[in-house]
């Protein structure tokens, strides 16, 4: 990646909610990460470890009880953790930011079908100079119609649904509508947040090549949220691992699933989990984040974990975090 104008710059991002009794819930802590353009990093991690926290503290939808610290810079110097919800909704989410989101089905609207909502997006995002025409002249009209249709086609959203409510979809067809909807777009960075949910194999190739050619084959930076080692694989050029909250490896892609592998001992335990490989889940959980231990949050779990580690909290050198990386 280039230092020149990140899509994206994080720098010490953390995000707290205030729980009653005083107590904290320490969600993100001290994450940061540059996205070049027409780059793609992904994050990983397992579920309940931060990654739709970190999300939309980028897009500024925390609910009232969080607390933010750090910065998350766009390249005209826009810190989206500061720049408050009337620029955050009018200038940034759909236009600088588009989004697939985690739960599609909670964004879409019961009230108007996927083509209504596939047609307002292209109108919207997509052809603002015809948009004002688009309602009184039939060529506009059938032109919006068309690139609605495209993009259902593209994220595999069958024709025969276009017509059908969100409540009528399942939960992959949810899925397929908020990949269709995020390729209208032009934004040049785009988060999405699992967007392989509910779908089989073949889909989630297709999903994430038809991610890869808007966003990376067109200079645009993406970054996915996934639990999904494989997509990863398949897409991002970074990999960034996060446990209880924290960052522990941030990787070239090549080097993280190839050679020389991952050097986190997490990271590790992720590979080996997989099926295609040692098929050996990680044994016990990970803590809460309400009761975070003082050292690594992964000692309990590490078979490389030594008095240090329960003790002192492992600084980022070279990308992992970890005393004896
Ligand atoms: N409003 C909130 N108040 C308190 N804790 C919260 C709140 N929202 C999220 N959390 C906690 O933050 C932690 C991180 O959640 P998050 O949804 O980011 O995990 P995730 O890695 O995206 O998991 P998943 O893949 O299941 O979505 C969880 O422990 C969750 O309980």
């Amino acid at each position: 990646m280039t230092d020149a104008a990140p899509a994206l710059d994080v720098r010490g991002l953390s995000v707290r909610f205030r729980m009653p009794g005083g107590r904290y819930v320490a969600a993100v802590s001290d994450a940061s990460f540059r996205l070049a353009p027409g780059s793609c990093l992904a994050l990983v991690g397992e579920s309940g470890c931060g990654k739709s926290v970190l999300a939309s503290a980028l897009l500024g939808l925390l609910p009232g009880n969080a607390d933010t610290a750090g910065s998350a810079v766009l390249p005209d110097g826009l810190d989206l953790l500061t720049a408050g919800e009337a620029v955050l909704s009018r200038t940034v989410r759909g236009r600088r930011i588009g989004l697939v989101p985690q739960s599609p089905a909670a964004h879409l609207t019961p009230v108007r079908t996927i083509r209504s909502h596939l047609e307002e997006a292209v109108r919207e995002l997509a052809h603002p100079a015809v948009s004002a025409a688009a309602r009184g002249r039939r060529a506009a009209r059938e032109a919006v119609r068309a690139a609605a249709e495209r993009a259902a086609a593209r994220a595999a959203f069958p024709a025969s649904h276009l017509d059908r409510h969100p409540h009528e979809l399942s939960g992959g067809l949810a899925q397929r509508a908020a990949t269709a909807l995020a390729l209208i777009g032009d934004a040049p960075l785009l988060l999405a947040d699992e967007p392989t949910t509910g779908l089989d194999r073949d889909l989630v190739h297709r999903t994430v090549d038809e991610l890869r050619a808007h966003t990376r084959d067109a200079g645009r930076a993406l970054l996915m949220i996934t639990h999904d080692l494989a997509a990863a694989h398949r897409i991002a050029d970074t990999v960034a691992v996060m446990y209880a909250g924290r960052i522990v490896e941030i990787s070239p892609a090549d080097a993280f699933f190839g050679r020389p592998g991952p050097r986190h001992p997490y990271a590790r335990g992720l590979l080996d989990a997989l099926p295609e490989r040692a098929f050996a889940p990680i044994p016990g959980a990970p803590p809460e984040l309400g009761a975070l231990p003082p050292g690594c949050a992964f000692a309990a779990r590490c078979p490389d974990a030594d008095a240090r580690c329960r003790t002192e909290l492992p600084a980022t050198r070279s990308g992992v975090a970890c005393h004896h990386a």
